[in-house]
């Protein structure tokens, strides 16, 4: 066999040429070197149990905040979003656990988080809280000894390694809480922390401590009486898993292998601003949808969706509204890895290579492979008939 190189088509596109220094190579010896170095490149499994261990305890600070959630902890943002001091301590968590676990790795994350407003005069005592939280989260997670940060280092966690994102090299994407509003409900929310390699997301952990373990398919209610938090996590061609915060053995999931739409149920934005109800209600219309929209806050839709518990899931932001890619990357792995597709209204994937927004057509949808043709002409159908109107 004679090669001087050899171009290799996969997902991953530093593993493009490899060039053969000897032109005596045998066949066996390239399969040995090609096994070798995809290898290196596909596994990400550091950062895989990297990321589990970062959302895994940002999660424990934020379910200790929603349990004493004061008035006092929510502040307005310029966006008047609410943002709490869980928001800003699971950040720093994140950041911190990630540098601390991937010390030889250069750290860049696109997170929702920054420190500005802690910064400001008055925002002393806040921060001192969210130095407090984290502190007391590090100390009876243990992993780290008895290190306590100062507000300085706090500060200067939740900015670590910020970045604009983009389609070179690797970059962490992180919603430290996605569904704010929900969280301050005392409802749905999630850590959203996923892992863009030369734009593609390859890994993502979806933690959702006020999930309930059993299906929220169309009856979802608040109750308290039913067993909740679970972590779900998926890594590119590898399948996603869910794993109770109960130390039960992870499971891997899928989404519900429903044909037919009569039978799907729905997912929708709890905060209706944050979704078109006439076009969204058209769409099931068309499909002929049974069941009422089951609405929850927050990329807990992704992970809900990802283990059958629905099978639709629909947004489309009101015009203007420019999506974030930390509100659904790591989300977009977990359906994906599951079985599921997520694309924009006119069914192409979600690009997250180009900087901290997704630049899409109009929406986005997700379900299983045999809903998506169906889906995709309802909603085309209905964007028609609503520019026509
Ligand atoms: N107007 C508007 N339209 C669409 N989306 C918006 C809008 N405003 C905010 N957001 C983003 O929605 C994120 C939460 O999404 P959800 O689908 O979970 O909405 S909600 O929880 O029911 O409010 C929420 O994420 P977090 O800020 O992390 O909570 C926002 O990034
Ligand atoms: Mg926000
Ligand atoms: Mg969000
Ligand atoms: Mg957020």
């Amino acid at each position: 066999m004679n090669i001087n190189c050899l171009r290799i088509v996969t997902p991953y596109p530093q593993v493009k040429l490899i060039s053969l220094k000897s032109r005596t190579h045998n066949f066996s010896s390239l399969v040995l070197s090609l096994k070798l170095s995809s290898s290196v490149v596909m596994s990400y499994d550091k950062e895989f149990t990297a990321a589990k261990k970062a959302a895994s305890i940002a999660a424990r600070l934020c379910q200790k905040v929603q349990k004493a959630l004061l008035q006092s902890d929510v502040q307005s943002k310029l966006d008047r979003s609410p943002v709490t001091v869980a928001d800003y301590g699971s950040q720093a968590l994140v950041n911190f656990v990630l540098e601390r676990e991937l010390p030889s790795e250069p750290f860049s994350i696109v997170a929702e988080e920054d420190s500005k407003d802690l910064r400001k005069d008055g925002a002393q005592d806040t921060l001192q809280r969210i130095t407090d939280l984290v502190n007391d989260t590090l100390s009876i997670d243990g992993s780290y000894g008895s290190i306590t940060l100062s507000t300085e280092d706090v500060l200067k966690a939740i900015d670590s390694g910020k970045s604009e994102g983009g389609s070179h090299g690797r970059h962490w994407v992180l919603d430290p809480i996605d569904g704010t509003k929900g969280f301050v409900r005392g409802d749905q929310y999630a850590i959203a922390l996923a892992l863009l390699d030369e734009g593609k997301v390859v890994l993502g952990v979806l933690a959702c401590p006020n999930l309930p373990l059993a299906s929220i398919s169309s009856d979802y209610q608040h109750s308290a009486d039913r067993e909740v938090g679970c972590l779900f996590f998926a890594k590119i061609g590898a399948g996603t898993y869910m794993q109770p915060h109960n130390g039960s053995s992870p499971v891997k999931v899928q989404v519900t292998a429903i044909e037919n739409s009569e039978e799907a149920s729905f997912f929708e934005s709890y905060e209706k601003a944050h979704s078109m109800h006439n076009i969204t209600s058209s769409i099931a219309k068309k499909l002929g949808v049974k069941a009422p929209p089951v609405r929850i806050d927050s990329q807990a839709k992704y992970g809900a969706l990802s283990r059958g518990d629905g099978a639709i899931y629909l947004r489309f932001p009101h015009k203007g509204y420019r999506e974030k890619i930390w509100d659904h990357a790591a989300g977009c792995i977990v359906v994906t890895e599951a079985g599921g597709v997520v694309s924009d209204a006119s069914g192409n994937p979600l690009d997250f290579s180009k900087g901290k927004y997704l630049d899409l057509d109009i929406g986005i949808i997700v379900t299983n492979q045999k809903l998506m043709p169906a889906l995709l002409k309802a909603v085309k159908e209905s964007l028609e008939e609503k520019a026509s109107s």
